[in-house]
């Protein structure tokens, strides 16, 4: 067919949207618009020769000239097939490029567009010319786009697999790049650029390029189609199971358990009529358990959370009894003594009474040794309240959790210990106590203490944030009451927030009024005895305070007591009609021999040995503090655990006496050829503070001088280098245990007198007090006048100077040991 190839044509024009015709490939088009018809009819009526020009945008209806691309294709038309409602469809043959010349528009008749058009003569083909010599480029060309395009059918699967191999016949690169354009899917503006390049080579490089791309970006989507078809596949699957679970449980009946559960549960939330924020969170966790399948980990964790969260009184409350009368009868009833104490609790409902509203605090903090009823008072207390009782005990407490619960996403978690005694008590306001809450420490999972003083702070309380349950928890209705044995070991932060009130302990009269009143009764009950059964000699209970008991409280003469109940108990049972009477003089029968008889009084004074009063979380003690010298240079031992504090003022009792040594009538430059050796017996309980400061100072003075010290005298005070005696703390606790020893002369700080009048007046009368401000009141006090010896340590009478001592020969009381 004469195409005219080299020369120009003027051919109607069909404008393409969105495609492009290649030279050598046919192609079916859709005709529809009129002026396209109208090309087509032309062409048809003529040569069947048509120009195929891409519109540049293919959005535009009716283009015009400037409108279609420059360089297009002279096809000719191979078929032509009427549609209905006017359209055609006809099958086309690119035959070769052609630039668009000139363009020109229809007439107003609607016809056809015209193009005068020039044939694109294609360049740099064939071996040997300029570009290319021996037709390498050209070889590697079609290889390599021969492979791309291997690749790009296997990943695109588009193209049918022979494809590359017909190509692959394809010689001419020009017309391979053609071939390879018009099948592939690209954007129609890349389409066109390579409609537009002449050079066959160039082209067919371009190509390539292209398919490297297509290739990657095919790549690419196939890793993300497979990503989306696993989670497609992992989601299906899971909803398959789910549905079968579900339609097994059904089977088993589980899912009317669950439903049932789930009303059940929020018919209860209903009937407890909770604050609204806390039947939002509740009805938002029944909603989650339902979605979830009933035997899940997950299900478990909601269902002990809901647990929790139903079972607190949110809005349970007790009416208290503020009747004073009453409540000081309950009082009275449970304890005996504690006057302060009581008194305290009174006014406290007193002021309860007249302020009906929320009284703000105070937090009672009751500090005292073991045993001395903080605990049962607090119940006591509760008693006559009518609130209910919970009693936490914070020794050993070192987490913060421990106080405010763990977070939910911990396995295994919980609420804190308020939480937990507000579920027990089952009301709002009980009265809480927190016991040894001087036993706290802490570490890097939290301070407890600082939990506990937003427990405490009224300001705060009224919102308190447990971590597990994540509600906000009214604290401010309950009674919270503290209970420690150590005033000093309870964090300041929270001691400035309670009010102290100390229990020193009992004295021997008090301990016998309590068991003839409250504990022998006691016991008698829970062992089933009436008083017919038994009965205990008022000087049978003296008895075993002293030789059975040596504490400030009164648990060890309760569980005496509790022994002689279980003796008697036994015997009843053999013979109901027995009558048992225990005395004085048949104790030994009931408890066995006594326990405590040596006390660390001394049968006569000694020498070196001073007696000292101490402070333990226990309460008051007395301790000997034995003082030796040995033949050295100098060195100061100190034995007996001693803390820290106590070793500091061992060794400024040993410096004061050195700077007053001629003073005191000892050698100068003794301490050039003596060791001394200061010891705490009972070295297995630690020691520590500077109230034996003063002690020590008179048991070396006396030692050194061959003074003895009084034995009946008992020593407490700090001391300073120049012999200045400074208060301590614990006097009240330290006089009732010199009173429990029967020692009735006590040296103490002058500051430290007024806390003497704390003390039953009928101790304070057994007791006479020394008080004194410097050593050498204390020395006047506590020594001897004269030395036993003539002086402890011998000097050469006419150097002055110490000299090693002579064997001993002081009996008992040596202390000199004896030389090899
Ligand atoms: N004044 C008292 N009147 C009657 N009973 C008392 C009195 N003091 C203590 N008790 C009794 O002594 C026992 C021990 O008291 P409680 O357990 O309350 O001691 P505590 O001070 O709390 O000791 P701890 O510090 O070890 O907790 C209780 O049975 C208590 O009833």
């Amino acid at each position: 067919m004469g195409t005219g190839a080299d020369q120009e044509l003027e051919l109607p024009l069909l404008a393409l949207r969105g495609l492009v015709v290649f030279p050598h490939m046919v192609s079916p088009l859709e005709v529809g618009r009129p002026r396209s018809v109208a090309a087509v009819d032309e062409a048809m009526m003529h040569n069947r020769l048509i120009v195929l020009a891409a519109q540049r945008d293919p959005k535009i209806a009716e283009p015009a000239p400037a409108d279609v691309h420059d360089v297009g294709v002279v096809a000719e038309v191979k078929q032509l097939l009427r549609m209905p409602e006017g359209k055609t469809r006809v099958l086309v043959e690119g035959l070769f490029r052609a630039r668009l010349v000139m363009t020109t528009e229809p007439g107003p008749s609607q016809g056809a567009m015209h193009a005068r058009v020039a044939p694109v003569q294609e360049t740099d083909d064939g071996p040997g010319s300029p570009e290319d010599p021996g037709g390498m480029r050209r070889q590697a060309l079609i290889r390599s786009v021969l492979t791309a395009l291997d690749e790009y059918v296997r990943l695109s699967g588009y193209l049918p697999a022979d494809f590359v191999s017909a190509m692959s016949g394809v010689a001419d690169p020009g017309r391979l790049a053609d071939a390879i354009a018009g099948q592939i899917p690209l954007p129609f503006e890349e389409k066109q650029m390579l409609l537009e390049v002449a050079g066959r080579l160039e082209r067919l490089e371009k190509l390539l390029a292209l398919l490297h791309r297509e290739t990657e970006v095919l790549d690419v989507q196939r890793r993300i189609q497979s990503r989306v078809r696993r989670q497609m596949e992992k989601t299906q699957k899971e909803f398959l199971l789910r549905e079968q679970m579900r339609a097994i449980q059904r089977e088993l009946g589980e899912a009317e358990e669950r439903d049932s559960e789930a009303g059940e549960l929020r018919r209860r939330i209903q009937e407890l009529k909770l604050p609204e924020a806390v039947r939002e969170k509740a009805e938002h966790e029944v909603a989650r358990l339902e979605k979830m399948a009933p035997m899940s980990a997950e299900a478990a964790v909601i269902r002990t959370y809901l647990d929790w969260l139903l079972a607190l009184p949110w809005n349970r409350t007790t009416p208290d009894r503020l009747d004073l009368e009453t409540a000081e009868r309950i009082l009275d009833e449970d304890h005996y003594g504690l006057a302060h104490v009581k008194e305290r609790v009174l006014e406290f409902l007193a002021v309860r009474q007249l302020v009906r509203s929320r009284l703000k605090g105070p937090i009672l903090c009751l500090v005292g040794p073991p045993g001395v009823g903080k605990t049962s008072l607090a119940r006591s207390v509760a008693r006559a309240l009518e609130r209910k009782f919970v009693r936490f005990s914070l020794g050993g407490v070192r987490d913060e959790a421990e106080i405010r619960g763990h977070r939910r996403t911990y396995v295994g978690a919980m609420p804190g210990k308020i939480v937990q005694a507000l579920r027990q008590a089952g009301t709002r306001n009980p009265v809480m106590l927190l016991d040894e809450v001087d036993k706290m420490s802490y570490d890097f999972r939290g301070d407890p203490a600082a939990a506990l003083l937003e427990v405490l702070d009224p300001e705060q309380n009224h919102a308190f944030s447990d971590h597990y349950l994540e509600l906000p928890i009214d604290l401010s209705d309950v009674l919270f009451i503290t209970t420690g044995n150590l005033l000093q070991a309870i964090p300041r932060a929270l001691r400035d927030r309670m009010e102290v009130i100390a229990i020193p302990g009992y004295t021997e009269f008090e301990k016998v009024q309590i068991a003839r009143r409250h504990l022998i009764p006691r016991q008698l009950r829970d062992h089933g005895l009436s008083p017919k059964h038994l009965s205990v000699a008022p000087g049978a209970v003296t008895a075993i305070v002293r030789a059975y008991t040596r504490e400030a409280g009164v648990r060890e003469l309760e569980r005496q007591l509790a022994a002689i109940c279980r003796k008697t108990a036994r015997r009843v049972v053999e013979d109901p009609a027995c009558r048992l009477k225990v005395t004085a003089a048949n104790l030994h029968r009931w408890l066995g021999p006594p326990r405590y008889h040596d006390s660390p009084t001394e049968a006569e004074d000694r020498v070196g040995l001073a007696l000292g009063l101490a402070y333990t979380d226990a309460g008051g003690d007395l301790l000997s503090i034995e003082v030796a010298v040995v033949p050295g240079r100098g060195k100061l031992w100190l034995t007996g655990k001693l803390g820290e504090v106590m070793r500091e003022s061992a060794q400024a009792s040993y410096s004061y006496v050195r700077s007053r040594a001629e003073q005191l009538g000892i050698p100068p430059g003794f301490y050039e050829r003596l060791d001394i050796h200061v010891h705490v017996p009972e070295g297995a309980i630690p020691k520590d503070g500077p109230s034996a400061g003063v002690s020590m100072a008179v048991a070396l003075i006396s030692a050194l001088t061959g003074r003895p010290v009084r034995r009946d005298v008992a020593l407490t005070g700090e001391i300073t280098l120049r012999g200045r005696v400074l208060p301590v703390g614990g006097v009240k606790e330290k006089l009732l245990a010199a009173h429990r020893y029967g020692i009735e002369q006590v040296v103490l700080p002058v500051d430290n007198l007024r806390d003497a009048e704390e003390i039953p007046a009928n101790v304070r009368r057994q007791l006479t007090l020394h008080p004194v401000s410097h050593m050498d009141e204390v020395l006047r006090m506590a020594l001897a006048e004269r030395p036993v010896l003539a002086t402890r340590v011998p000097v050469d009478e006419k150097t002055g100077v110490p000299v090693a001592p002579p064997a001993a020969d002081v009996g008992g009381d040596a202390m000199w040991p004896e030389t090899a």
